[in-house]
């Protein structure tokens, strides 16, 4: 614990200072200092350390507001300017004897993805066993599972063709865990001590494990990152669902102050990083002027944007308005596109669809593409095998004659960087979660729930694993 410094104001004693914690935020520091005549033992204008007890938001006090003077009316409140954090008593301060120092968390999610070729099944299960990917009418529910379990058989083999032309597993896991190490560092360098956890939706290590963890440190204040740039419902949404699910339930968690970032790709720092990443790999092409700038983003199924309200559709486009500025202020003035990948099912996906438009671009004459994934921050199967491996032959054929491609970001420094600033600048907005189970009639309802989710899937997997001929139309509609 930092040194203590000890002041009264009006009689009351204040005895916390933390300055390490001070340190933390340096742009605060050089205005720590109060002018107000009531302040007893401190000379007016000298540096003072805004008391703190864990109940009072210290970061709030850090980076959103300076305490700028003394309550007139009764010289026992600060008030903190800035951006409206409001106000806060030290009669309050009087009654808290002790401290306890703060200790940040950061839970980065993603996705997660299976490590060996025996993993693809039971990865692809828990993927469409998540209502946030296979969206079913609320009546249809009960057949989540079962129709996971047969999808997940039936994509397992095509899965894993991909994953072993990528080494036999997903480079998620590892990436990830780079990816936290370097934002605990980037925290350091900005004299903030995190634990910084990683929860993957799909795969291990599992968000619930991470939180697991999270309750064993006692972390005192939480910030959730999804290392998505843009929201969607079938990523952040789904991540976060399982986080509320768990906090809702306990009691320690449904009490701890978590600020969540949901999505982040209008940030500066990470749209100049992708421009660098863009620019670095222009200038290899012979005449980068020619080059068509080619954004593949993850699709989505159609509906979700136009019924289910996802923004991820207008984010998207937003950011790469924000790309191409950037690009532009730079001096770089090429065409670019922005197509979806990766479609899986026989629904509509947002449109136009990279690959059509691959095939399109290469009858219109293009002859240099960069394709440029936007939608993920890590290499992963579907930069590595799917761009890099089936939608270059498709370009290739189409009579495109230069293509690259621009790396994930990975953990390039200034965007681990921004991520860290974006880490900092949301602690303030911590709050508690919602502390109750709303629906309280569900327990009773569980068993029977479970029940019919069992029996009527079943026979639903029954029946399609015992006739091959719908088994055969399941498939070519499904996958
Ligand atoms: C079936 C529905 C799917 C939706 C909706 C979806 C959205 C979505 N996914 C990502 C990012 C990734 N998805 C990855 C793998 C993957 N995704 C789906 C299905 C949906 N994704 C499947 C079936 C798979 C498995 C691979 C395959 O069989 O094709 C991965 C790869 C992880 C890895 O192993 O490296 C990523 C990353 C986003 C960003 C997104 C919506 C915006
Ligand atoms: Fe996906």
């Amino acid at each position: 614990m930092a040194a203590m410094n000890a002041a009264s104001i009006s009689g009351v004693k204040i005895s916390v200072s933390d300055r390490k914690f001070f340190r933390s935020c340096p742009q605060v520091r050089p205005v720590l200092s109060v002018s107000c005549r009531s302040l007893k033992g401190l000379q007016e204008s000298q540096a003072f350390m805004v008391p703190v007890s864990e109940s009072i938001d210290k970061s709030s006090v850090l980076c959103r507001g300076l305490p700028h003077k003394v309550n007139k009316r009764n010289n026992t409140a600060l008030t903190f300017s800035s951006v409206g954090v409001g106000t806060y008593d030290l009669s309050f301060v009087e009654s808290q004897s002790h401290v306890t120092e703060e200790k940040v968390g950061v839970l980065l999610l993603n996705l997660g993805g299976p490590e060996t070729l025996n993993d693809v099944q039971p990865f692809l299960f828990n993927l469409f066993a998540d209502p946030d990917i296979i969206r079913l009418p609320r009546l249809f529910r009960f057949l989540q599972q079962p129709l996971a379990q047969l999808i997940s058989v039936l994509r397992a083999p095509k899965s894993k063709e991909g994953y072993s032309s990528i080494g036999g597993g997903s480079p998620l896991r590892k990436i990830t865990d780079e990816q936290a190490r370097d934002i605990k560092l980037a925290l350091e360098a900005r004299n903030m001590a995190a634990n910084v956890y990683v929860g993957m939706r799909y795969w291990h290590p599992f968000t619930e494990d991470a939180i697991e963890q999270i309750k064993k440190d006692k972390v005192t204040k939480l910030v959730v990152l999804p290392l998505y740039p843009q929201y969607s419902i079938s990523t952040t949404g789904s991540s976060i669902s399982v986080i509320q699910s768990i906090f809702r339930e306990d009691a320690y968690l449904s009490g701890l102050p978590v600020s969540i970032i949901k999505s982040w790709y209008q940030r500066d720092g990470y749209i100049k990083s992708m421009a660098d990443l863009i620019e670095k790999e222009l200038v290899k092409f012979s005449n980068p002027e020619e080059v068509m700038i080619f954004f593949s983003a993850h699709g989505v199924p159609a509906f979700y944007v136009k019924d289910a309200g996802d923004p991820y559709k207008d984010q998207m486009e937003d950011c790469i308005v924000l790309i191409m500025r950037e690009l532009k202020a730079r001096g770089i003035n090429n065409e670019h596109t922005l197509a979806y990948q990766s479609r899986v099912g026989p629904v509509q996906w947002l449109k136009p669809y990279t690959d059509e438009v691959l095939v399109e671009l290469g009858q219109k004459g293009v002859k240099s593409l960069l394709a440029v994934p936007v939608s993920f921050v890590s290499e992963h199967i579907e930069t590595l095998e799917e761009i890099d491996m089936e939608y270059k032959e498709l370009a290739l054929e189409s009579g495109i004659e230069n293509w690259g491609r621009v790396p994930a970001l990975g953990c390039t420094s200034s965007f681990i960087a921004d991520l860290g600033d974006a880490v900092i600048e949301s602690l303030p907005s911590a709050r508690a979660m919602s502390t109750s189970r709303s629906i309280s009639e569900e327990d009773d309802h569980d068993f029977l729930k479970y029940f019919i989710k069992v029996f009527f899937g079943s026979i639903l997997a029954f029946l399609l694993l015992l006739f091959p001929k719908v088994m055969t139309a399941f498939k070519s509609h499904i996958l």
